[in-house]
């Protein structure tokens, strides 16, 4: 495997196929599949940056499985990528945020071996006030017969993806992903249209500086959650404070810590005793990034990648990052 720097001028295609000689046996449908969805986020990056001029802020009026009131770009996301991946001849089936039931392949479309999971935007609250947003995949392969992509095909448990990643529409648009060989960064490049390498083979800190939490559900954590969050501030002399930072998108609140080492969680609450975020399409791809890049990530009392999936939407607390600072979750909620 060639190993660049990031000085060289690397293509995202470029890149993929370099990868793919990894795999002797490798047909091309899982490179096929990481070019489509980087083609499907330039075009979301472009509804992006225009948002504030074109008719696309605000509410779409529709409640999705969730019970959230749907984003007009939710909406227009969740389109792009389905007909952007649907066509391919390398998916058996789709599942999203914003579509309750699995999303069949057209029948007039060749079907493949593997199932895309997405969050086609995330962190929709912050779409109207201009604050970084995302785009959140995980693709498996099927396991079961048929063509057509079935529930046991999508309720793999986290250690069965075979790539993962995240798009994060910011002050650049960069595309971070892993085949199970590392963590690779992708700028984009608006003159020329292209994701470039920028961040090849990423590394999380083992121990992090930022930590990120919503604390307003503070009063209704329990009181393990409430004591792990005053270790993490200092408040108990057993360490340094770390700094807090929260964005209230999960990819980018995730990228911070990435790069710069820290901890993010979203831990159950009396309101939301399961969490808030979603197991199959956000938490599974960015803790098997989060691995591949030296980190963590557990629900409280397991690794989040040995979960058994039970349901398409389903929540989970969440824990994710340097891997000292997971570790110290472990321990203290282990208490219970
Ligand atoms: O406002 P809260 O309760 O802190 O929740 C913020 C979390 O909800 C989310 O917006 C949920 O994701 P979606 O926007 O894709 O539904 C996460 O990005 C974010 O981490
Ligand atoms: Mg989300
Ligand atoms: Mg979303």
């Amino acid at each position: 495997m060639v190993k660049h720097t990031d000085t060289s001028v690397v293509t995202i295609d470029r890149y993929i196929i370099e990868q793919e000689r990894n795999y002797p046996d490798a047909t091309g449908e899982l490179s096929g599949i990481l070019y489509d969805l980087a083609l499907a986020s330039k075009m979301i990056a472009n509804k992006v940056r225009l948002a504030g001029l074109v008719d696309i802020l605000g509410a779409e009026g529709t409640e999705n499985v969730q019970g959230e009131v749907q984003q007009k770009l939710d909406v227009i996301a969740d389109n792009i990528i389905i007909k952007a991946l649907d066509h391919g001849g390398r998916l058996c089936a789709m599942a999203s945020e914003e579509q309750e039931q699995l999303i069949p392949i057209p029948t007039q479309f060749k079907r493949g071996k593997y199932l895309l999971l997405f969050d086609p935007l995330d962190g929709s609250s912050n779409i109207d006030v201009n604050v970084p947003v995302g785009t959140i995949f995980s693709v498996l392969k099927k396991v079961t017969p048929g063509e057509d992509g079935t529930m046991a095909d999508a309720l793999q448990p986290g250690v069965k993806q075979v790539a993962a990643g995240y798009v994060i529409y910011g002050s650049s648009t960069m595309l971070v992903y892993s085949t199970g060989h590392g963590v690779h960064g992708f700028t984009l490049d608006p003159s020329i249209g292209e994701f470039l390498l920028s961040h090849p083979d990423m590394k999380i800190p083992e121990h992090g500086r930022y930590l990120s939490v919503n604390d307003a559900y503070e009063q209704i954590w329990p009181e393990n959650v409430r004591a792990l969050m005053r270790r993490y501030r200092g408040l108990d002399g057993q360490r340094k404070a770390m700094n807090v930072r929260y964005v209230g998108s999960l990819v980018a609140d995730f990228h911070r810590n990435l790069l710069g080492g820290g901890l993010f969680a979203y831990p159950a609450n009396q309101k939301s005793p399961e969490g808030k975020l979603r197991l199959l399409y956000e938490c599974n791809p960015l803790a098997f990034i989060c691995e591949q890049a030296g980190g963590a990530a557990i629900d409280g009392t397991q690794r989040i990648l040995d979960v058994q999936p039970t349901s398409l939407h389903q929540r989970t607390p969440y824990y994710v990052g340097s891997k000292a600072d997971v570790a110290i979750a472990a321990e203290m909620l282990a208490k219970g």
